[in-house]
């Protein structure tokens, strides 16, 4: 029985409201305590541990975590061999990948990358920040920064290499984008050998599962209609091409029920063309979770 526990790491930081969030959604209720690092789950069969982003796939590789959530960057910088369960498309604050880019300040001479040939770079992700500079040729004095990185062209840096997501923080210090390192997005990653044991990997990918589905919800809604039969045709023209609704007989024979899910910014175009069309009782639902 001891055995059937899977150790999660959640990030602490950037993406631990954000992570916490989602998991709530698709089912697990996470609840942090202050001060403590081991926020407690709602699910027997799982261990929670508040880890670092940085750090999370060196635990997870090594197996001291089953698995974790972290972002793709983190996976790249720190070179751990981990097994992708699947991929999360949510950040702090949107649900967009952020990005890593070279900055400098926003009167700066630098133009292109090799423009920092022999200057100096401030970054938390050393290692991409040299295997960008070797891949465009550029030999470049490359520091480690323990964070408010944004504060340190021109008087500590010539340059840095920082994740963006909204772009306010880039803004509000002057700075200007020169290129883009890396894209990333968030990943549920797991240790190769969790991943080869079929009790784990079953939770693992139920879990994965339960996560896109709350992901994939956004943003859209249920509309359920009454129609004439004989109107059916040009009330389903209205609806998205890609859209197969599910039409179900009612109990009178010349009527259906219509029922479709599409994106919620569609719908207030969408309902009175519908009621044009001949659909009644027309109803928009909230939904949360779908599976393709
Ligand atoms: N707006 C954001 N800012 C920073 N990181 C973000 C953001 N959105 C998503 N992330 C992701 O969260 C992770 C950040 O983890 P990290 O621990 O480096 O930063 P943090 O949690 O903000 O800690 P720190 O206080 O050291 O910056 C990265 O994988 C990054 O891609
Ligand atoms: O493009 P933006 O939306 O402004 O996001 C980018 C900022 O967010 C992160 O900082 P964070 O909020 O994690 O605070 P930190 O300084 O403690 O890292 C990152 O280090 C940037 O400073
Ligand atoms: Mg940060």
């Amino acid at each position: 029985m001891a055995d059937r526990v899977l150790k999660l790491g959640i990030p602490a930081g950037s993406l631990q409201e954000a992570t916490a969030e989602l998991f709530r959604k698709a089912g697990y209720n996470i609840t942090f305590s202050s001060r403590s690092y081991y926020p407690q789950v709602d699910d027997p069969e799982i261990e929670c541990l508040l880890i670092r982003a940085q750090e999370m796939a060196r635990y997870v590789e090594k197996g001291i975590l089953d698995a974790g959530i972290t972002g793709h960057d983190w996976v790249c910088e720190t070179g751990a061999k981990v097994t992708e369960i699947c991929e999360l498309q949510f950040s702090k604050v949107s649900r967009r990948p952020v990005r890593w880019v070279l900055c400098v300040p926003n009167d700066s001479p630098v133009q292109s990358v090799k423009d920092l040939q022999g200057k100096r770079i401030a970054t938390e992700v050393v290692g991409l920040t040299r295997d960008y500079l070797a891949k465009h040729g550029v030999t470049a004095e490359i520091e480690f920064s323990w964070g408010a990185t944004e504060v340190k062209p021109p008087q500590l840096a010539d340059a840095i290499v920082e994740v963006t997501e909204t772009g306010s923080s880039l803004r509000a210090n002057n700075l200007r984008i020169v290129s883009e390192v890396l894209q990333s997005t968030t990943r549920f990653i797991a240790s190769p050998h969790a991943a080869r044991d079929p009790w784990k990997r079953e939770k693992l990918d139920n879990i994965a599962l339960m996560l896109k589905s709350c992901l994939a919800a956004e943003g859209k809604v249920g509309l359920l209609m009454n129609v004439r039969r004989d109107q059916l045709q040009e009330v389903v023209k209205q609806l998205p091409a890609l859209q197969n609704p599910t039409v179900s007989s009612l109990s009178d024979p010349e009527w259906v029920a219509v029922n479709t899910i599409l994106d919620e910014s569609v719908v207030r175009a969408m309902m009175p063309r519908l009621k044009m069309a001949g659909a009644t009782g027309i109803v928009e639902y909230p939904i949360s979770k779908i599976i393709e």
